[in-house]
């Protein structure tokens, strides 16, 4: 009997299949204190939860018999990801059922911003009959700003369309040929903040959408613009907001989620200009019932050992495929986050070659790390070595390996290469016996670097002085050098430095390497 424990409110009907499953006991209770949670988690052999139970270390350190945590909904924020895998618990997710209800949130907010219905009921409760103040603005004719055009952002802009506003999205996997599908323009995330009156977001939360728009974003926009965000706390930066809100230079905002919730204390919430809503984006009879179904067939499916849906992460792999291909992990994973975060354009095809000792051994998990470590620039950590495939077909990205017998005189070595809709670019790593994980060519030049660290690329043409201008550059920034590689073309010709450094180089430290005499571009990097 597999015991699944329910810890936040879902949809009966949806979990159906759970509480008539003859080999299941499922035990619901919404109410549990953190410490009735630790004791409840020990017998179970599943956990499901929405957003309000936090899945932390210590719940799943707790839960001896975890087998499995399913989050009836899209975001994972609220689950210990890396706890999860490296107790062997694999966690799924319902993506799909609720991006229609979420949507349709948005465009609730959307027209409730544009028209101040909650200003102006809040006016009436209180029996005051205002219609001066409350002038709100059409839709027809507006542009609305999508950042983030995954399955709830295309939604949003197809019913954007349907009101006849003219839609611009920013997706880092968007390009002129989706665009065109979906019938939207598409344009850099700066292009998109600049046109927008009304900007809505719809990206994970993650290290790189912290913050996004910021108050140097928000510069940007137009005078009178309004922001809506239904996504996740964080992706606005709340105070950048307020100022920006209370400045005039934005009319309003939508907000459906928070940094911190519940946030019933909000200093945004004392603005008239902003309508708000307590995460009710996916609070629909329909969407809940869609994401109790979805999680509960994958974490019936997983316990019975069938085949999951919809993963979110990956427990251990065989101890004999591990042994044979964990030292090349890192290797991969590093190859495809390098490239990833210096290639430009939006990613349409992903080739891994592998020669040398790799020839013989099954190399796809290699090749689904190597991917992950390309997506999760953008994706984050939903993006895993389980649905790191489904994950790219399903942004349109094809994927190639191949065995090759070009091992340039090493035992072996892994190349990534990357195609975007601007540039072809490629990656080659090696193990080296004792000393680890290197990096050996970087497109046309032979480099040897530890992809580890912080590290500084830098193009420039092969001239005198150009290494000794970058060093001093560095020192006046208190960047210390810890290694560095050359590599060129030929003598005077194109040329590529590799620095790794003590710190993360700051944006003004970037800008000021760029203005250096020969230096053609600059890009920095955390491994
Ligand atoms: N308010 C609510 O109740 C709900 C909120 N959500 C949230 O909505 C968000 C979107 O969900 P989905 O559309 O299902 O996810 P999705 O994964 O289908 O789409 C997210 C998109 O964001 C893009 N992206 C990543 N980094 C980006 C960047 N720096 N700039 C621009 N785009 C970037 C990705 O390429 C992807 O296409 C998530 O944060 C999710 O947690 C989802 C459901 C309900
Ligand atoms: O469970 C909920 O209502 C939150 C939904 C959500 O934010 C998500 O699916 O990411």
């Amino acid at each position: 009997m597999y015991r699944v424990l329910i810890c936040d409110p879902l949809s009966e009907e949806g979990i159906r299949p759970l509480l008539d499953a003859e080999d299941v006991e499922a035990i619901a209770d919404p109410s549990l204190s953190h410490e009735e949670l630790l004791e409840a988690v020990k017998s179970v052999q599943a956990i499901i939860v929405r957003s309000q139970t936090q899945v932390t270390r210590e719940v799943i350190e707790h839960a001896e018999n975890l087998q499995v945590i399913g989050r009836a909904g899209v975001g994972v924020d609220n689950i210990d990801l890396d706890a999860a895998t490296e107790h062997g618990v694999v966690v799924v997710n319902a993506p799909d059922g609720n991006t229609i209800s979420t949507a349709e949130h948005t465009m609730a907010m959307l027209m409730s911003l544009a028209r101040n219905i909650p200003q102006a009921y809040h006016q009436l409760q209180q029996k005051r009959w205002e219609r001066k103040k409350f002038v709100g603005v059409e839709l027809k004719g507006k542009t609305l700003g999508v950042v983030g055009f995954g399955r709830i952002g295309r939604e949003v802009a197809q019913r954007a369309k349907g009101q006849r506003m003219k839609v611009i999205a920013y997706d880092p996997f968007l390009n002129q040929e989706k665009a065109d599908k979906a019938g939207v323009d598409h344009g850099t995330l700066q292009e998109v903040l600049q046109q927008a009156d009304f900007l809505t977001v719809h990206t994970p939360l993650m290290e790189e959408t912290k913050h996004l728009i910021d108050r140097e974003a928000i510069q940007l926009m137009k005078p009178g613009a309004r922001i809506l965000n239904c996504a996740r706390g964080g992706i606005v930066d709340e105070d950048a907001l307020y100022q920006a809100i209370q400045s005039g230079k934005i009319a309003g905002a939508a907000l459906d989620v928070f940094e911190e919730e519940p946030a019933t204390e909000h200093p945004l919430l004392s603005l008239t200009e902003v309508v708000a809503t307590p995460h009710l984006g996916a609070s629909t009879v329909e969407a809940q019932e869609n994401v109790a179904t979805d999680v509960s067939y994958d974490v019936l499916e997983h316990l019975r050992g069938g085949t999951v849906r919809n993963p979110v992460n990956m427990p251990s792999v065989s101890s004999e495929m591990m042994e044979q291909l964990s030292p090349y992990f890192k290797l991969s994973e590093r190859l495809g986050a390098f490239l990833s975060r210096v290639v430009e354009g939006t990613l349409e095809r992903v080739s891994v070659y592998y020669s040398g000792e790799l020839t013989d051994v099954d190399t796809t998990p290699l090749t689904r790390i190597a991917i992950k470590g390309i997506l999760r620039r953008h994706i984050g950590q939903r993006v895993n070595d389980v649905n790191a495939f489904k994950t790219a077909s399903d942004k349109g990205i094809v994927i190639n390996e191949q065995k090759s017998t070009s091992t340039k005189g090493f035992t072996n070595l892994l190349t990534v290469e990357i195609e975007t809709d601007q540039e072809k670019r490629s990656i080659a790593g090696t193990l080296l016996n004792g000393l680890g994980a290197r990096i050996v060519q970087l497109d046309q030049y032979s480099i040897d670097v530890v992809p580890d660290g912080n590290l500084i690329l830098i193009h420039h043409k092969d001239q005198p002085g150009a290494i000794g201008r970058v060093g001093s550059l560095l020192s006046e920034h208190n960047m210390n050098i810890a290694t560095m590689q050359v590599g060129r073309t030929n003598q005077g010709g194109d040329a590529v430095m590799v620095l790794t450094v003590d710190k993360e180089v700051e944006s003004e430290c970037q800008d000021r390497l760029g203005e250096i005499t020969d230096i053609n571009k600059v890009q920095c990097l955390t491994l």
